[in-house]
């Protein structure tokens, strides 16, 4: 174990993207010092700071220092400016999706779970919530978001396609999940309505006979919405195209308590690339009140996909110590005095020190002056 050396870029990006990049950034240099591997950061840019910059959301310098690193840590990108003006012909967003198909991202993965100690800060009933445990597997390069789109003054267009291999890679890599979890895939899909969905449904009946051990169960996506409130422990894994599993992964952050602490993984052809299922929560932004629990927990995604398993571990039982300490921000807490950065302290230090650290205000302070 220990003294590996590895090059992760960072895209810290917009809003509150380069908060919470920072503190990932804290807790993967902790993990560095505890387990004395080597850890390079480099900084680049993307979405609205890179436009503003360079003209550009994403920089060939950027993706050519994604294609040098072994895993790319990413913030959020964002920006009101765009979002309110849709005449803008060059958005932040275009950055993002770049990437992901420059690199091959096709799989996003996104684990949902309710953690005991936050049941009550869900609007969900804790009884109906507690246990869920969901792995949803989306879509990441094909769909609505990459097909012919246009328009003219009275109209526009955006077209949906998929072809049979861009089903089947990543219905691959949801089975085997599945069979490595608690056995169950969901399909989601609209197969009653889209030509697109009734593809979806075929090559997944052809992959499942793959995975005897697998149950597949379909779902159409009105009905997965709201079984997803209604039932969310029916799940295991959910396998679903791109556009479906952007909008039931913000959903499903509802049974967790918050968006903030949702992480994300997309795997594909290319280098890795890690980060929250937020955005750039531009409101937000310089209070200090961003959960940067989802940026921590995509790190330790990164670690995981490192071959880093222990320290991975040793992540999630910082932000495990954090949760049950009641070390939280105030989308969750109201009464919380804890900032963005206190929490990613907090968390850093308990890498380091393991369980000697005591959840007080001092402990993270003490984590201040000792990680940075
Ligand atoms: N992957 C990405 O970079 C990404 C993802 C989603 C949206 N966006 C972009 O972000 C911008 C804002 O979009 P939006 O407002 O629809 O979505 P958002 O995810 O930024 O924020 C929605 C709401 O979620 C909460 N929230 C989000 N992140 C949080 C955090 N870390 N801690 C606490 N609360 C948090 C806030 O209440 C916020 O109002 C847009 O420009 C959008 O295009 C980017
Ligand atoms: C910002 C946007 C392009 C992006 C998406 O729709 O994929 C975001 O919502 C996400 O979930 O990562
Ligand atoms: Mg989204």
């Amino acid at each position: 174990m220990g003294v590996l050396d590895k090059k992760i870029v960072v895209l810290p990006g917009d809003g509150i993207g380069p908060e919470v990049c920072q503190e990932a950034v804290k807790v993967l240099q902790a993990v560095a010092e505890k387990f004395n591997h080597t850890f390079t950061f480099r900084y680049e840019l993307m979405g609205a700071c890179a436009i503003d910059a360079t003209g550009t959301p994403l920089p060939a310098e950027t993706l050519e220092a994604c294609e040098w690193a072994d895993a790319v840590l990413l913030g959020a990108i964002g920006d009101p400016k765009y979002d309110k003006d849709p005449s803008a012909k060059v958005r932040p967003e275009q950055g993002l999706l770049g990437l992901r198909k420059a690199l091959g991202l096709y799989a996003n993965l996104r684990p949902v779970v309710a953690y005991e100690q936050l049941l009550e800060y869900s609007p969900l009933k804790p009884e109906r919530i507690a246990g869920t445990d969901i792995l949803i597997y989306r879509e990441l390069t094909g769909g609505t978001y990459f097909g012919e789109k246009g328009r003219d003054e009275n109209s526009a267009y955006d077209t949906c396609t998929y072809t049979r291999e861009e089903v089947e890679r990543i219905a691959h890599q949801a089975f085997k999940a599945a069979a490595s979890r608690h056995g169950i895939l969901t399909l989601v899909d609209k197969a009653n309505v889209l030509e697109t969905s009734r593809l979806w449904r075929e090559v997944v009946q052809e992959v499942s006979q793959l995975y005897k051990d697998v149950q597949v169960d379909y779902l159409f996506v009105d009905n997965a919405a709201m079984q997803l409130i209604l039932n969310p422990r029916q799940f295991d894994v959910i396998l679903t195209e791109n556009m479906f599993g952007d909008i039931l992964s913000d959903e499903a952050s509802v049974i967790g308590g918050s968006i903030g602490l949702l992480p994300s993984a997309s795997i594909g052809d290319g280098v890795g690339v890690f980060e929250p299922i937020h955005g750039s929560f531009p409101q937000g932004k310089g209070k200090g009140i961003a959960n940067p629990i989802a940026a921590i927990l995509s790190a330790a995604m990164l670690l995981d996909y490192l071959e880093l398993p222990t320290e991975a571990a040793c992540v999630r039982e910082g932000v495990q110590k954090a949760i049950n300490s009641n070390i939280l921000t105030q989308e969750l807490n109201k009464e919380s005095p804890y900032t963005t950065e206190q929490i990613g302290n907090f968390i850093a230090y308990t890498v380091l020190e393991g369980d000697e650290v005591e959840p007080h205000k001092s402990n993270i302070e003490i984590g201040l002056s000792t990680i940075i």
